[in-house]
């Protein structure tokens, strides 16, 4: 058994940075950039009104009276220049004409035909914004997985199309005679197959696209068939069968058909018969089969492996801490993940570990909001104590 961060050290080894692509902005939420963004042009392009109202000349008073000579609206600027005792009527994102040092808002303001007199003192903003307030031609955004707030920059930039790396294929199998797919009718042996299900949803959250291949059965030829049908896929995943008994086949299968292991077999709990390598150039990870390893074993190794083939840093889960709301004994050998809620708190939340950490029940994992890390050889904790914990939701 290795510890589980030279675990992750080499599974990360497995997972290199894709190829980039081209992408429309509109399709580009998300997805991971693959090199800066540079700006086309200055934003705004030119001075621009930031109100509704007059631009004219000076720090006028109240009184003060100006002959309106022309207008300025957004996409439509105003041909001349204004003069001393002249003012432009001028509109939001209008730009602001020759001249012109300030834009006296409306309300401020008794127009009379052709001339307009102010009944309030100008006060201290010019209600100009720059040109290049924003930003200037050839700065640029560092590569970053895209929110929706950086696609409107991108735009403001004039940047069409974004390159991006292309997202992971994720082959998904899950193995075992006695999984059966929802909907089907299992006989009296039979389970529903589940772990696919929160691996896939998992993946393609971070950006991944999953394929779920068919379920392969516990015999040598039907999962050569099915590990077959995951040649194109970027990484493979494949789900139960990793650990000891007669019928766990993938690592004896996998290692017919070439697997160059980098590890089996972590400090961990749950999770302990993780394995992972290269498949015929392919990386591949063989998660354990009870439905919380899997999960957990996803969010600490999968998940970090699918985030580094995007281009993203070479990390860990993230990690955050939270206050201890319960007494902890003292953690054995093997880093435990324990399934846990938060509490909200003043400052930290709370952390209350679950009292079963059974590492089949869904029901549980399903109300877990973080996974509590203990790392191995921890001494017993009081309630109050800082813990670290990895959230589900990230
Ligand atoms: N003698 C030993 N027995 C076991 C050990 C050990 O060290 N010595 N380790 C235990 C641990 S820890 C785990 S974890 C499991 C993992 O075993 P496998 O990866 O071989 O998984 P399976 O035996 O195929 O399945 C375990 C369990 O999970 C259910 N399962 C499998 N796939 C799915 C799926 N896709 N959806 C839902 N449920 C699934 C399966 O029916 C089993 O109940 O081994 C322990 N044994
Ligand atoms: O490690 Mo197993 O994954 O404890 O249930």
């Amino acid at each position: 058994m290795i510890p589980v961060a030279e675990a992750l050290e080499r599974a990360l080894a497995l997972a290199r940075p894709l190829a980039v692509e081209t992408v429309p902005l509109a399709e580009a939420a998300g997805r991971v950039m693959a090199k800066p963004a540079v700006a086309g042009r200055d934003q705004p392009p030119f001075d621009a009104s930031a109100m509704d109202g007059y631009a004219l000349i000076g720090d006028p008073k109240v009184g003060e009276t100006f002959a309106v000579v022309g207008e300025a609206a957004a996409g439509h600027g105003f041909a001349g220049a204004v003069l001393p005792g002249q003012a432009v009527r001028i509109f939001t994102g209008a730009p602001v004409p020759q001249g012109a040092t300030r834009v006296v808002v409306q309300e401020d303001v008794a127009a009379d035909g052709d001339s307009i007199r102010l009944t309030a003192d100008a006060g201290p903003g010019i209600n100009i914004r720059p040109r290049g307030q924003d930003f200037r031609l050839g700065d640029s955004l560092s590569p970053r997985r895209l929110r929706p707030n950086d696609l409107a920059l991108l735009a403001a930039m004039n940047i069409p199309d974004v390159v991006v790396t292309r997202r992971p294929v994720v082959a998904l199998i899950a193995t075992g005679d006695e999984l059966v797919m929802p909907g089907e009718a299992p006989r009296p042996n039979q389970i529903i197959a589940s772990n696919s299900f929160a691996l896939k949803a998992l993946v393609e959250a971070e950006g991944a696209i999953a394929r779920m291949l068919p379920i392969a059965r516990d015999t040598e030829a039907d999962l050569r068939m099915v590990l077959d049908l995951a040649s194109g896929a970027d990484l493979i995943v494949t789900i139960g069968g990793a650990s000891v008994g007669d019928h766990d086949l993938v690592g004896r299968v996998a290692a017919d058909m070439g697997l160059e292991r980098a590890f089996y077999k972590i400090a961990m709990r749950p999770g302990k018969p993780l394995m992972a390598g290269r498949l015929n150039g392919v990386a591949m990870l063989g998660l354990p089969g009870n439905p919380v390893s899997s999960v957990v074993c996803a969010h600490l190794f999968l998940l970090p492996m699918v985030r580094a083939m995007l281009g993203l840093p070479a990390a860990p889960a993230p990690e955050r801490r939270a206050v201890l709301a319960a007494p902890l004994p003292a953690n054995g050998a093997r880093a435990h993940y324990m399934r846990a809620c938060l509490l909200p708190g003043d400052g930290l939340p709370g952390i209350e570990p679950f009292a079963s950490q059974d590492s089949a029940l869904l029901r549980l994992l399903a109300q877990a909001d973080a996974l509590l890390v203990r790392p191995p050889g921890d001494r017993a904790r009081a309630p109050g104590e800082m813990v670290t914990f990895i959230p589900l939701d990230a």
